[in-house]
């Protein structure tokens, strides 16, 4: 793929919840290095807009275009399993994204967000912060130019936690990815701005 070319591209895009349309003529061209804050108050759409830029649901009007590939799409909720230990639950989310899930990219993955002494510890034995650091393993696995989409991802996180996605997302925008993030925490990266609420 041409490094120049847009990853991800929302053109004019429109979305209806029940009655309600929550946004319209949305516009955005995300493409290497692009880190976009994605703002707008509580039910403004940007959980909604996440999951149509991902492919997930149909716009009410607009199109969203992914030359860059299947973005990879993080949730505000971990969905992982009690039962599954971590790295059986990261090795499930790696099949999910089609990623590679070999033992030493699961155990390098853990080892980024401080989990690789809890490897085989039940998911449902682990505060909220540690389900939320297995959850954001799956991208340290990621393809280097795939656009990840993150829905509130520092929810839960402590000051460490923090630090490591940090450190992970300035390394993925280095590598020639891009991010779209929902957030309403004070930037930590430089990047810009996408707000909902702005008329
Ligand atoms: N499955 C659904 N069916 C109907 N309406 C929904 C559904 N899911 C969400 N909504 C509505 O869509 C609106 C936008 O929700 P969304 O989760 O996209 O907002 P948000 O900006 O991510 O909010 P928050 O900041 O609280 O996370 C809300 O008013 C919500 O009630």
């Amino acid at each position: 793929m041409d490094p120049s070319a847009p990853a991800l591209q929302l053109n004019a895009l429109a979305c209806r919840r029940g009655t309600r349309l929550l946004f319209r003529g949305v516009n955005l061209t995300m493409s290497a290095g692009d880190l976009v804050w994605l703002r707008g108050r509580n039910g403004s759409g940007k959980t909604s807009l996440l999951r149509l830029a991902a492919g997930l649901g149909r716009p009410a009007q607009g199109e969203v275009v992914r030359p860059g590939g299947t973005p990879v799409l993080l949730g505000h909720t971990n969905a992982l399993k009690d039962e599954l230990t971590v790295a059986e639950s990261l090795h499930f989310l790696l099949g999910v994204h089609g990623l590679v899930q070999d033992a030493a990219t699961v155990d390098a993955a853990l080892d980024r967000f401080g989990l690789a002494n809890r490897r085989h510890q039940r998911i449902g034995q682990l505060s909220q912060g540690q389900r939320r650091r297995v959850a954001l393993a799956r991208l340290a696995a990621s393809r280097s130019r795939t656009p990840w989409l993150l829905d509130e991802p520092h929810d839960g996180l402590d000051a460490e936690g923090t630090q490591a996605l940090d450190a992970l997302l300035a390394e993925h925008l280095r590598c020639g990815g891009s991010v779209l993030m929902a957030s309403h925490q004070a930037p930590s990266l430089p990047g810009r701005v996408l707000d909902l609420d702005a008329p």
